[in-house]
């Protein structure tokens, strides 16, 4: 068998007009557009590729950017402080501060001094625990979009045997806690995880964020699994000098075997940009007092 490729591009160039139709919108209803926020700490050129990124679809979307570059010799007091400022101010619904930063500046606390009803992220405690709970809030972007290929793909996933590799605050987590909400049986597996190609091979879903180059192999893949890979690693490439990315699973091997896959790049990775464009949408609307987008 050969897998479906899972569209991640196509997808997420839908769900971005969907977002854009609704800023379309509330820009008409209150007068103002959806803002988001985003801060660099330092010049990793890697990270500024996603914040410009980020910046572009914002304008497709119809949405307003503001983004704040800082140098990686600011203090963890002065990031606070434009948090802060970014907190108080009415033109701004989403703030996103791109992690890592700097050793020097504690991340758990940037993010907790985020205003949740503005964390587009979904990373702050408040957020966390709402999603934990079952109660609304905001997701972090990533697993939301895996979820969102997941449903694409197979409908329900009621009583369906999942596999989240990683165990971040990022994805694993808050997938695992996506996945128990659709009421599928979930294994979170990580590092100390004994016989993981075991675990894996039991899954109809297995959903791979490790952060290691094609370490999911093929033979642990269970005949007809639909496999969402997290990863975006940068690897050598054939020719001399130059890099490419490759996922958490080996995609040629795994694609034998499953039903579905994603590829990298242009499976997950778009997605989470369209889920970040998505949650600063929805956020504008719950400051405002409207009810949430339809369909979103
Ligand atoms: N606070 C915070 N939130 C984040 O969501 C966040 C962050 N910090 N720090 C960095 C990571 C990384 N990240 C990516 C998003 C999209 C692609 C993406 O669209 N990738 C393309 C490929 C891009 C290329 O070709 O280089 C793809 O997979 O098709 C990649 C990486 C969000 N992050």
């Amino acid at each position: 068998m050969t897998a479906a490729r899972i569209d991640g591009k196509a997808v997420a160039a839908a769900l971005r007009g969907d977002v854009a139709d609704a800023a379309a919108v509330f820009t008409d209803r209150t007068g103002r557009a959806p803002g988001l926020a985003t801060v660099l700490v330092g010049e990793d050129p890697a990270s500024a590729v996603y914040v410009r990124s980020k910046g572009k679809a914002t304008g497709e979307a119809g949405m307003a950017s503001f983004s704040h570059t800082l140098p990686d010799t600011i203090s963890e007091a002065e990031l606070l402080a434009l948090v802060d400022q970014l907190n108080a101010d009415d033109r701004v619904d989403g703030i996103l501060v791109q992690l890592p930063l700097p050793a020097h500046i504690d991340a758990n606390r940037v993010i907790a001094a985020i205003d949740p009803a503005k964390d587009v992220d979904g990373f702050h405690p408040v957020n966390a625990g709402r999603l934990a709970t079952g109660l609304d809030g905001l997701v972090p972007c990533t697993p939301l979009g895996c979820l969102h290929l997941l449903k694409q793909q197979l409908g329900s996933l009621a009583g369906k045997d999942a596999v989240v590799i990683g165990r971040s605050n990022i994805v694993g987590k808050p997938m695992a806690m996506l996945l128990i909400g659709e009421s599928a049986t979930v294994t979170v597996a990580h590092s100390r995880t004994r016989d993981l190609p075991d675990v894996v091979r039991r899954a109809d879903i297995v959903v791979a964020a490790v952060g290691r180059p094609e370490m999911i192999r093929g033979s642990w893949i269970k005949p007809g699994a639909t496999v969402i890979d997290v990863g975006i690693n940068r690897v050598p490439a054939a020719e001399e000098g130059k890099t490419r990315l490759v996922g958490d699973v080996a995609y040629d091997e795994a694609a034998e075997v499953a039903s579905a896959i994603t590829p990298v790049p242009g499976g997950v990775g778009p997605m989470t940009i369209a889920m970040l464009l998505r949650n600063t949408v929805v956020a504008a609307h719950r400051r405002a007092g409207l009810p949430d987008p339809e369909g979103l």
